[in-house]
């Protein structure tokens, strides 16, 4: 199903928590809700949920508007980061709790918590109790109570972040998997920006109440809209420079600048586009930090200092170590240029 959301505003306790946002999720896409702690990703889901009332604005379900529909009507699910799994009961009781709800025969509940437990990779574990289970099999079992509402919208708010790195990667790539074979529209709240760009279709930045930018994962770290956006997917290195007939000059790199107009500019350029070499010495490594397979290196030139990553073993086999000088390339996979800033 495709989620429409147009202009929503929330206000609570007087304050303003979701400004006009706007937002279009197509029928079985993973979008994420990237963002600061606060930015107003958990009450974007309440709202599509029905958690709490919305001031303004319209959510549509294809074509039907819900904003003003019971939340049992709705047909959304949330998963909540506590997972809200009845403790005492067994695995099996708690995904059939749905389908009891919507009085599903016994004997069909049964096919679909089998099939279901196979799926979330913990076959014959009914009659197992929530207390007598893992973080991680815990995880599951709620993945497999939501997916037996069949929803049609899977809300997941920060469903992971209890859980270690490995782990996280493994449910990441389950509720993917899953997500994706059943063309389940799904939002996924996170403030992990990894997390965000190996699931999501789509990712949607946001920062106190509204929208940044909405975009693929490639296209919102390879062209971010605005400076706010370039630092939240991690360092930046600016290069200023000129753009004149479609072409970017500057002291460091020329290169062509299709769709830009004349004037001042500065070059994004990530720390991994930027290549330390042996040869030359326009540059001082000031400090080196080794990171295992890559490192992190502070390099200084008479104006200015760049930030640069690299693998440690191309580094170590250059020769290159704190104090030296070295030469500097510069490679960005793609032209983003913002126009000057004003002092
Ligand atoms: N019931 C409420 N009453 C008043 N203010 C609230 C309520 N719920 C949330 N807020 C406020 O709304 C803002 C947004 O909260 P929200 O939970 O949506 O943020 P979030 O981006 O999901 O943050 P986090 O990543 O920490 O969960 C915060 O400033 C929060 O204090």
């Amino acid at each position: 199903m495709e989620l429409k959301i147009e202009n929503l505003e929330v206000t609570l306790q007087k304050n303003k928590i979701l400004n006009r946002v706007s937002l279009t999720v197509k029928s079985g896409e993973l979008i994420s809700l990237l963002g600061a702690s606060g930015c107003g990703k958990s009450t974007m889901l309440k709202s599509i949920a029905g958690l709490l009332d919305i001031e303004k604005g319209r959510i549509c379900l294809d074509a039907k508007e819900i904003q003003n529909m019971a939340p049992e009507k709705r047909g959304t699910v949330i998963v909540f980061q506590d997972l809200r799994l009845f403790p005492h009961m067994t695995v099996e009781k708690n995904i059939a709790f749905p389908m009891e709800l919507k009085k599903v025969p016994k004997a069909r509940q049964k096919e679909i918590i089998k099939k279901l437990l196979e799926d979330v990779q913990l076959p014959g574990f009914e009659k197992r109790k929530i207390k007598e289970m893992s973080g991680g099999q815990m995880q599951r079992v709620a993945l497999a109570r939501a997916l037996a509402c069949e929803p049609s919208i899977l809300l997941l708010d920060e469903p992971f972040s209890g859980l270690d790195e490995k782990l996280r990667l493994e449910m990441g790539a389950l509720v993917r998997k899953l997500q994706k074979e059943r063309k389940i529209t799904t939002i996924l709240v996170t403030h992990d920006k990894k997390e965000a760009l190996q699931m999501s279709d789509r990712i949607a930045l946001m920062s106190n109440g509204h929208i940044l930018q909405y975009a693929s994962p490639t296209e919102i770290f390879q062209h971010p809209e605005n400076r706010q956006v370039a630092a939240y997917f991690g360092k930046a290195n600016y290069i200023e420079g000129t753009v004149q007939k479609e072409q970017f000059d500057s002291d460091y790199i020329s290169c062509e600048a299709k769709g830009y107009a004349d004037g001042k500019y500065e070059l994004l350029v990530r720390p991994f586009d930027v290549k330390v070499i042996a040869e030359g010495s326009a540059v001082e490594i000031r400090e080196m930090t080794y990171l295992g397979e890559t490192v992190d290196l502070y390099l200084q030139d008479e104006k200015q200092t760049f930030y640069a990553q690299d693998i440690s073993a191309r580094i170590h086999a250059a020769g290159l170590m704190e104090g030296a000088k070295a030469g500097i390339e510069f490679a960005p996979e793609s032209i983003c240029l913002f126009p000057e800033e004003k002092e």
